[in-house]
């Protein structure tokens, strides 16, 4: 009877220990899934909305498939939201959202002849009849649905998540290649023209060229420029960007020319008067495809647009109707994706940079080469660790990749080029700006300069940051006279800013008399800003600017603040031992008091003023601002306190992050790019004094 009850408890324990097993791994499972997911759709923003991508395209792909795969093997966590169920864009808020009559698809990749193969196999199991293909080149721009009705261009849509898009009408209509009329008669009454609008290299460059001129940053690639040129409010602006269009498929309304195959359907679009590739092959065969495949990966670098693969399709339209759709893209075609490109250069030397923070970035200085439409010179190499695996020495010829196409990175060397004679690159033991040596933190990668004091990038950073906008905000003084100052000896730290005279400005280079004055007069101003706004200046590090302000409410004034324990510090919200300890570590300093101390007594606010951190309302609560151009009912300041006061915030930057942008007179690059996003409410003035009442 006994033995029956062990027996029987021992499989009760292994049943349970066996369901709490598939519990959790279930629960790791599911959890993944969600992981993926998320990661996928940040992806998507970044690269859809933000036209601003953070990871090469093979990368994407290769989450998505581990998805895909994840999916397959366990439905039971099917999501129709998933990355792989839709397509990844979206629609904007700045233009009318319109249905797709018919449903714009992606397409599913491959990367080698391999998955082209299997491609062609499922294709003749399904069908059971031989097949021919055409093979295009797959341009790398945004997708376009342009409705013609009796001959004329009646609306134009964006692929959106290919159940809606945006009505970017007007915009493509500013579109060269685009006919706003067919001259032809026999034409259908009603057909959508689907093609690819894109940028060629030689219009980026001269664009390029132009915002260099203006001061503003070049943009990084032709693919992100076209789509966020399409989506700029302005259609005049978007005449100038000179984009290109070219159509790879008509769809005709109620099929009427049933035999007819893709080739004749592109055929039709050529006759029409639309553009159509040069490069276009009926294949009577797979290998055909190949050749084709190969032909255009040598011509690839002669071409003057950005292609990222080839796209083989079925060619009879009815098989075609046959295979039909999965979830996200037709069966009948698929896209032949070429790997990131990837260039061989010289590595001439390794430059070691000190930043602010004392942090060493080791900078990769390169033979220049052209990647993916742009020029590229330098490459980061993050740390010591990185250089070490590369096992990089100087005058290597090395491998150079545009990591998601933005940022080049070295990926590889050439071992068979390497000299006899090239050295190893080390890393520095001295700071290569002070000589002092190097030191590491225990949980991280990068070594920094300790030098905090006398380090020169790391003292005139420190002043450059006590002037900056969201700090002491002196207006006219800027890094480059800072620089010099520094260099004739006059300021060491902030606290010398307050005894400048106009003698000590003026011998330096091109200084006039009247931008003396004015940094002078920037300098006296300064001396009202508030001290949560001097607490962050002074540049403690780790205290940004919402840590200074969470101090200020702890702690009225500066003295307090000095004399505040470990313990103290790290009970006020959001503060951890990090921050302080590195709070007491600055007021151990001895030159760091005697700073304060000056700046105290040349009346700089150190104490927290009155109306500091008065909350009127919360109306912007959860809502961030910036503001941009000349503004005439209020000052920059006075706008920011006011967000500040209605329990808003401020952010320094256009990003998906910033909900309004308030624009004042001659806005220029920020506004742009507010409208490029999509998401960003635009306001003038008066509207923004409206919502806070
Ligand atoms: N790096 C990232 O962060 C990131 C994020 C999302 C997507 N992506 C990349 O984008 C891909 C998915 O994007 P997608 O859904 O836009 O698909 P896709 O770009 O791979 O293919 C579909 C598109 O190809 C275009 N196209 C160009 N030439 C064509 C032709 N001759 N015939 C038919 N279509 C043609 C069409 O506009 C169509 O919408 C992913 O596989 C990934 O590589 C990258
Ligand atoms: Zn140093």
């Amino acid at each position: 009877m006994t033995n029956l009850v062990i027996l029987f408890s021992v499989i009760l324990d292994v049943l349970v220990i066996f369901a709490l097993n598939n519990f959790l791994m279930s629960e790791n499972i599911q959890q993944k899934i969600e992981s993926l997911r998320e990661e996928l759709h940040q992806h998507n923003y970044n690269y859809y909305v933000l036209d601003n991508s953070t990871i090469s395209d093979k990368d994407f792909d290769k989450l998505l498939n581990e998805l895909q795969n994840l999916e397959t093997k366990y439905p039971e966590y099917q999501n129709n939201n998933s990355p792989t169920q839709r397509v990844g864009g979206t629609i904007t808020k700045n233009f009318p959202a319109v249905q797709h009559q018919y449903r714009m698809y992606s397409l599913d990749n491959s990367y080698d002849f391999h998955d082209l193969e299997d491609w062609e196999k499922r294709i003749i199991k399904t069908i059971n009849e031989p097949v021919e293909f055409v093979a295009e080149l797959k341009y790398d721009g945004a997708s376009i649905s342009i409705l013609y009705e009796n001959g004329k261009l009646v609306q134009a849509i964006t692929r959106g998540d290919g159940y809606q898009g945006d009505d970017i009408t007007e915009n493509v209509k500013k579109i060269f290649d685009i006919p706003l009329e067919i001259s032809k008669k026999d034409i259908p009454k009603r057909f959508y023209f689907r093609g690819e609008i894109y940028l060629t290299y030689n219009k980026l460059n001269t664009i390029n060229r132009y915002r260099e001129l203006e001061g503003l940053e070049p943009f990084m690639n032709p693919r992100n420029t076209a789509s966020g040129s399409l989506k700029l409010q302005d259609s005049a602006e978007v005449r100038k960007r000179g984009l290109c269009a070219v159509c790879y498929q008509l769809i005709i309304d109620d099929n009427a020319f049933p035999t007819m195959s893709h080739y004749e359907n592109l055929k039709l679009a050529e006759y029409m008067g639309f553009k159509i590739s040069k490069y276009i092959k009926e294949c009577y065969s797979m290998e055909e495809t190949k050749e084709f495949i190969l032909d255009i990966t040598k011509k690839r670098k002669n071409l003057d647009f950005e292609i990222d693969g080839i796209v083989l399709k079925v060619n009879s339209l009815q098989q075609q109707r046959l295979l039909g759709y999965t979830a996200k893209s037709p069966r009948w075609a698929s896209a032949y994706k070429f790997e990131a490109e990837r260039k061989e250069t010289t590595l001439l030397s390794v430059k070691f940079q000190v930043g602010r923070t004392g942090t060493i970035n080791p900078v990769a200085e390169l033979e220049p080469i052209s990647l993916g439409g742009t020029l590229v010179k330098r490459a980061t190499l993050h740390n010591e660790d990185i250089i070490k695996k590369l096992d990089l020495h100087i005058l290597d010829r090395v491998f150079v990749e545009k990591g998601g196409e933005i940022i080049p990175k070295i990926v590889g060397i050439n071992p068979l080029m390497r000299s006899l004679y090239s050295e190893p690159v080390t890393f520095p033991i001295n700071c290569p700006e002070c000589e002092t040596k190097l030191e590491k933190l225990e949980d991280q990668a990068a070594y920094y300069c300790p030098n905090y004091l006398h380090c020169h990038p790391q003292v005139v950073g420190r002043m450059i940051h006590y002037v900056s906008r969201k700090a002491l905000n002196i207006e006219n003084l800027g890094g480059e006279t800072i620089e010099q100052l520094y260099r004739e000896k006059l300021i060491e730290n902030p606290a010398d800013f307050y005894t400048l005279k106009k003698e000590q400005l003026l011998p330096l280079e091109r200084m006039a008399e009247k931008s003396a004055q004015n940094i002078l007069d920037g300098i006296e101003k300064s001396k009202e800003v508030p001290f949560e706004k001097v607490l962050f200046g002074i540049g403690i590090k780790h205290v940004g600017e919402t840590v200074a302000k969470k101090l200020v409410k702890n702690f009225s004034t500066i003295d307090e603040l000095k004399n505040a324990t470990l313990e103290e510090l790290c009970q006020v919200e959001d503060i951890g031992m990090k921050i302080a300890v590195s709070i007491i570590d600055f007021f151990q300093n001895s030159e760091n008091i005697l700073m304060i101390e000056r700046l105290k007594s040349y009346g700089v606010q150190l104490e927290k003023g009155e109306n500091t951190n008065e909350v009127l309302s919360n109306v912007l609560e959860g809502k961030t601002f910036l503001f941009t151009g000349k503004l005439s009912l209020f000052t920059r300041e006075q706008a920011e306190e006011m967000v500040e006061k209605h329990n808003g915030k401020n952010i320094s930057a256009v990003s998906k992050n910033l909900n309004y942008l308030v624009v004042g007179e001659k806005a220029g690059s920020k506004l742009k790019k507010a409208q490029d996003i999509g998401t960003i409410t635009i306001l003038d003035e008066q509207q923004f004094l409206d919502l806070i009442g």
